[in-house]
């Protein structure tokens, strides 16, 4: 089962990967044309209803398909409106081969005839809101007429990315008086089949339709590898506010200064809006001194202890996400107050570094995100392997066992939860040197406070790894940990872009 939205993020890391998105669409036309050719005889008459993005795109793609049959091509809208590239080069490929086309601009010129089969690629997985004039009109007459629908990748007017169907009308002037009433109008096109592509969209299976899963050849490292499509989720609104974007407390220090400094300056760096570090106050000048877009919280004393609890808590409770860890050293009355502190929260927190090795142990609500290297792995009590197949398998049953997401880091990252994992293959030798996992923790925690845990981690995981690289390609290896935070910013776009 796969969103639509989630979709979008894989077809990008496809892309990404050398697998172009005009490939995929080959795929997906074919395999439209071929549902056709399952139902209906070469000869018989097959309108195909085309819309301006790629949904309509693999449609032109299956009209090369159909040319024995008695095929009328109709898109919706003026060539010049076609959405995308690539949807684009498959008209004009039509209109050079000299398949017949048609535009439909007015919804009252729309005559549907009278098919055998009609192939509904008006909207796909890009939809959004009820359907708009002249595609409402178009999906009336669609439920209106005596022949097969084969909807390609969901009906149109179908959302994807809800649990069910777009719940928007799609009326129109002449024809909203259905029969069976303004329900029928309210739905989106009445298929008898879809053909949805690559995995099984959410809700599909409730329909009244026959459901097929295409494969149109998706690599499975596009979802597996984290890539530039996971970074979709972290486009910003223009709208958007302070506090919007995330507050994170950074929880660290006493015996070491500067991971505490690195994780919170990370987080600033990944686009929260505000971080706050709570410290020894034995340091919390130094920390400051650091960086003045941080705000220090002091805590009496040179080390976390039990005292510190009940202000730890009131704090954490102010934030989208806590990370603790970097630097806390391992004394045992830190390690104690880290494992109380814990048993009492449920929110979410990035666990690094000494804190680490109390997880196993503590009983919590909290939603865990622990970013242990494979030795810090190893003393939580999870195993490793050298290949990272084998690896990624053992995190998944471990993380299962906690109950709590891990990222363990290595050559290749391995995030899982238990149930998703994900492999970040950034990053180079360059980033075993010190402070990179502070850095990596601080990012985790900015991430966390406004993504799914697994998300967060994984892509925290890749630009980590790709802030690494940029360094390395300026600057050769002598790479030190706050090369990192510049590039922090750029390693979490997608300069890429879309097709
Ligand atoms: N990996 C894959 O799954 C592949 C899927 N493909 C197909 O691409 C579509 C998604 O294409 P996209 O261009 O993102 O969007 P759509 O074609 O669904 O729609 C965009 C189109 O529709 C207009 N629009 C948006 N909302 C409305 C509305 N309410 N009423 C009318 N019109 C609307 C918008 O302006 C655009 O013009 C996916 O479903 C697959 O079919 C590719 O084949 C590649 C591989
Ligand atoms: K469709």
């Amino acid at each position: 089962m796969i969103t639509g939205e989630r979709m979008a993020m894989v077809d990008r890391n496809a892309a990404a990967l050398g697998v172009a998105r005009k490939q995929l669409m080959e795929s997906s036309g074919g395999a439209v044309a071929g549902a056709v050719r399952e139902r209906a005889e070469p000869g018989a008459g097959v309108t195909l209803v085309c819309g301006r993005g790629n949904n309509g795109g693999d449609a032109f793609v299956a009209a090369r398909f159909l040319e024995a049959y008695g095929l009328r091509v109709v898109l919706l809208g003026r060539p010049e409106t076609i959405t995308t590239r690539i949807a684009r080069e498959n008209w004009e490929a039509l209109r050079a081969a000299e398949v017949p086309t048609e535009t439909c601009t007015d919804s009252a010129d729309f005559d549907l005839g009278d098919p055998d089969v009609v192939v509904d690629a008006m909207l796909g997985t890009g939809v959004s809101g009820a359907l708009r004039e002249p595609e409402a009109t178009a999906a009336a007459a669609i439920d209106d007429a005596d022949a097969t629908v084969v909807s390609v990748d969901v009906p149109s007017g179908f959302d994807a990315d809800a649990d069910g169907a777009a719940d928007d009308a799609h009326e129109s002037p002449g024809d909203a008086a259905d029969d069976t009433g303004d329900d029928a109008a309210a739905a989106p096109v009445d298929a008898d089949v879809v053909v949805t592509f690559h995995d099984e969209k959410p809700g599909l299976a409730d329909l009244d339709a026959e459901v097929t899963v295409a494969d149109i050849g998706i690599p499975d490292g596009a979802e597996l590898f984290v890539g530039p499509g996971d970074l979709r989720p972290l486009a910003r609104d223009p709208e958007s506010h302070k506090g919007d974007h995330g507050e994170v407390l950074v929880v660290g220090g006493g015996p070491y200064t500067g991971a505490p400094t690195l994780a919170a300056r990370a987080a600033l760096r990944a686009g929260a809006d505000l971080v706050r570090v709570a410290c020894p106050e034995s340091i919390a000048r130094e920390v400051q001194g650091f960086d003045e877009g941080l705000i220090v919280r002091p805590l009496p004393g040179d080390r976390l202890d039990a005292a510190h609890l009940d202000r730890l808590r009131s704090l954490a409770a102010e934030h989208d996400a806590v990370v603790l860890g970097p630097g806390l050293g391992d004394a045992d009355e830190t390690l104690e107050a880290v494992g109380e502190f814990l048993g009492g929260y449920d929110g979410t927190a990035v666990v690094d570094a000494d804190a680490l090795q109390v997880v196993p142990r503590v009983d919590t609500a909290a939603t865990l995100i622990c970013t242990p290297h494979q030795g810090e792995l190893r003393g939580m009590g999870g195993e490793t392997a050298a290949d990272w197949r084998e690896r990624a398998d053992l995190v998944a049953e471990f993380a299962a066992d906690l109950g709590q997401v891990l990222l363990v880091k290595g050559a290749y990252d391995v995030v899982s939860d238990g149930e998703t994992t994900r492999v970040g293959r950034t990053g180079n030798p360059g980033m075993t040197v010190g402070g990179t996992g502070d850095v990596l923790a601080g990012v985790t925690g900015a991430l966390a406070s406004t993504q799914e845990p697994v998300h967060a981690a994984a892509v925290a995981a890749y630009a980590n790894g790709r802030a690494g690289d940029m360094a390395v390609e300026e600057n050769g290896y002598g790479l030190v940990a706050t090369d990192l935070l510049d590039r922090i910013p750029h390693a979490l776009r997608d300069e890429g872009g879309d097709e």
